[in-house]
């Protein structure tokens, strides 16, 4: 069972720039989006202002990757790629799904600041929501089928928006009513190899991560144990995704043995090429757009 709306006054971080649009804040179902001044913007383009390309800053996420980008090469491209798949989402919103760690609140963000959409992140809105600081709490106090129900009514209420990038919870893709809420929009599967989110996850430590939380023994080595068992257990749910975005592909393009140094940058122009395809491929289907949605969903739940 759902639980009940958001119904929040919802506030977001700002996606950086393009912002003097957004600055007014959005109206939604779900109450007033409410931007609030960009806080160090990622990424050092714009998404169609006039000014050009700004000198590139190496950021130092908390999360530890130090580089957005690795050059004013790949910050143009960036733009390019997000002008062009603008036109054809025509305010389609993105849903990003993939394993813990699989950098779906990092990417999301990007995309969302190049593209000028809206940016959430479902597990701060079940937070928001709940009314508690962070989803360990939560599924601590109530437990991970409450913390579900509220991801649920979360995705629920942002499958009524347009212009909005979501980064979703890794489990997401288990339910299938979720599917039937992200297939409003594109969905995105971010493919990362078990080693490179354990590595992640290890580096940044697993106190958010309520699954793969564990009191003791080596974190790389108890995050990938978990992280191997969750990716059993969730099968091909991912794969649901209208796009997969695979590192191993990307590595492999860019002629690299090794999908560490994929930049975040690297991922999100990714993620558009393969957007952008898939909309071109599906174009002619669009007229027929939730009939075909519907019977993906209908597909989904018989599995
Ligand atoms: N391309 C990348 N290379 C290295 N580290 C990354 C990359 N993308 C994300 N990270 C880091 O991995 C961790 C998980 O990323 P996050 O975006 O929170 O993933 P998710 O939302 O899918 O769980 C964060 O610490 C983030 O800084
Ligand atoms: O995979 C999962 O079941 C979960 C992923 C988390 O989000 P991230 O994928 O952003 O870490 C969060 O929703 C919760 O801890 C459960
Ligand atoms: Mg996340």
């Amino acid at each position: 069972m759902e639980a009940g709306g958001v119904g929040l006054a919802l506030q977001t971080r700002a996606a950086g720039f393009g912002t003097g649009r957004r600055r007014g804040g959005l109206q939604s179902p779900i109450g007033s989006l409410r931007v609030a001044d960009p806080a160090g913007a990622t990424v050092a383009v714009r998404a169609r202002g006039s000014k050009p390309v700004a000198p590139l800053r190496a950021k130092k996420s908390s999360g530890g990757h130090e580089n957005l980008h690795n050059s004013v090469d790949e910050a143009l491209l960036l733009k390019r790629k997000s002008e062009e798949v603008l036109f054809y989402l025509n305010g389609r919103c993105i849903y990003l799904v993939g394993m813990m760690g699989s950098g779906k609140s990092t990417v999301g963000k990007i995309m969302s600041e190049v593209l000028g959409y809206s940016f959430f992140d479902s597990d701060k809105l079940v937070e928001q929501a709940v009314g508690m600081p962070s989803v360990a709490q939560i599924f601590k106090v109530h437990s991970e089928a409450f913390f579900r129900d509220n991801e649920s009514s979360v995705l629920r209420d942002l499958s009524s928006m347009r212009r909005l990038v979501v980064a979703t919870g890794g489990g997401a893709v288990i339910r299938p009513v979720n599917w039937k809420y992200m297939k409003k929009g594109l969905s995105v599967w971010l493919d990362v190899p078990l080693d490179a989110l354990a590595r992640r996850i290890a580096k940044v430590g697993t106190a958010s991560r309520p699954l793969l939380d564990q009191p003791s023994g080596d974190p790389y080595t108890m995050a990938f144990s978990k992280l191997s068992m969750l990716a059993e257990q969730r099968g091909d749910a991912y794969a649901n995704a209208d796009v997969r975005v695979s590192l191993e592909e990307i590595a492999s393009k860019q002629g690299r043995d090794d999908v560490s140094k994929l930049t975040p940058t690297d991922i999100a122009i990714e993620s558009l090429h393969k957007i952008e395809s898939f909309v071109i491929e599906h174009a002619t289907d669009n007229a027929a757009g939730d009939t075909q949605a519907e019977s993906q969903v209908q597909r989904i739940q018989t599995l």
